[in-house]
């Protein structure tokens, strides 16, 4: 009888501990949904177990952290100055290897001014300086709402946190989702639009320059070359302000896990501090900040398009323990009906077609249905 008691104290202690445990890790669950800044806000000292990586996944593991120089790799460079002069054609031709052998080129003179590139930095910053309360507001965890304040990659998947916070902003069609954007800052609507509507456009003569890198558009234009020109002024936009607090232990953690980014190209700016990296063959490389340069990323709808030609790349994004870091990016694609799929054009005997048709909804589903890590929606969608 004795025994039996005690056995029955011992459960009910250890449910209750049971139960104690669950209501801590629900609580804490709830501020982690909170966001970084918000957790910084309380002070924390140590990084919470939450963020805290697998080894084997930490920044300074898993083929190491390198600059370009100790690899002895030129990170490409393209001067969107010289599209127009007679140089044209070997800018091309550098847009095209840039494309092939990284995914990825930084691009300078773009025509986009200094205060532009500014005004978005700053009213980004001032966005995430808000009382906690007034972000809130715009916090969702349905992945596709226009506008979302959210934290981490997937937040409703990751089992550990991601280091960011960010504001996602649906840009397209602008007279339906600005009345849904931030109305504090006062000057955010204002400044967002002026650069959304000038990152489009350089996004547009981009793609210009960068189908025509690819033999499609060129000097003897048809009807149908222009088609996709034509389908991509009604494409998607989708804004997205990172913003990666400072972290007291930033080598157990990352800001952003390896991804690759969905739509044809992803214009990102980023504030002077180092941060993302690109893998190239084997390696993470950083990629130096150049004052107002954008880093333009091949995304994975543009891998598809050019039948595998050129290549969408891996990134991922380190945290640092003195300084904040902000970037912006600019993802764009056909409208989000569309379907994207490899170009007629750039499929033959010796280059069969390499990928499925694809579409925003189905990319929808993966997000919900696994977690974003590295190329899996790509891999996804590669026949054979
Ligand atoms: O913060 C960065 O530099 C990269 C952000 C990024 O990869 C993204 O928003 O998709
Ligand atoms: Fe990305």
């Amino acid at each position: 009888m004795e025994g039996c008691r005690s056995e029955i104290i011992f459960m009910s202690h250890s449910m209750d501990v049971a139960v104690e445990t669950k209501i801590k890790d629900d609580i804490l669950e709830s501020q982690y949904q909170k966001g970084v800044q918000h957790l910084c806000e309380s002070g924390i000292t140590r990084v919470p177990s939450k963020y805290i990586l697998p080894v084997s996944e930490r920044p300074d593991t898993k083929g190491g952290e390198k600059n370009a120089l100790d690899l002895n790799l030129k990170l490409p460079i393209i001067d969107f100055s010289q599209f127009q002069g007679s140089d044209r054609p070997q800018v091309l031709d550098s847009l095209a290897k840039a494309c092939e052998e990284y995914g990825f080129f930084q691009l300078t003179n773009h025509g986009i001014s200094g205060d532009v590139i500014c005004s978005i930095i700053d009213v980004s910053r001032r966005f995430f300086e808000l009382p906690f309360e007034e972000r809130a507001k715009y916090m969702s965890r349905v992945m596709h709402s226009p506008v979302r304040y959210g934290t981490s990659s997937n937040q409703n998947k990751d089992d550990v946190f991601y280091w960011r916070d960010f504001l996602k902003l649906t840009c397209h069609p602008l007279s339906d989702v600005l009345p849904l954007w931030p109305s504090s800052p006062i000057d955010l609507r204002q400044v967002a639009v002026t650069y959304s509507k000038q990152t489009k456009l350089l996004f547009q003569i981009l793609m210009e320059a960068i189908l025509e890198s690819l033999g499609l558009v060129g000097t003897t234009k048809n009807e149908n070359d222009d088609d996709i020109l034509r389908e991509f002024e009604d494409g998607s936009q989708l804004m997205v302000i990172n913003f990666y607090p400072s972290c007291p232990e930033p080598d157990l953690t990352l800001g952003s896990p390896p991804h690759s980014d969905y739509g044809f190209l992803t214009l990102l700016l980023q504030d002077q501090v180092e941060g993302l990296q690109i893998q190239h063959e084997g390696n993470w490389v950083t990629v130096e900040p150049l004052p107002n340069s954008f880093v333009v990323i091949v995304g994975d709808n543009f891998e598809i398009f050019s039948n595998g030609r050129y290549k969408s790349v891996l990134h991922r994004v380190f945290v640092n323990s003195s300084k904040s870091r902000i970037s912006i990016a600019s993802l764009h694609s056909l409208p989000f009906k569309s379907s994207v799929r490899p170009s007629p054009k750039l499929i033959d005997e010796a280059n069969p077609r390499h990928y499925k048709d694809t579409d925003f909804a189905s990319f929808l589903e993966y997000l919900s249905s696994c977690e974003p890590k590295r190329k899996n929606f790509l891999e996804s969608r590669k026949l054979n």
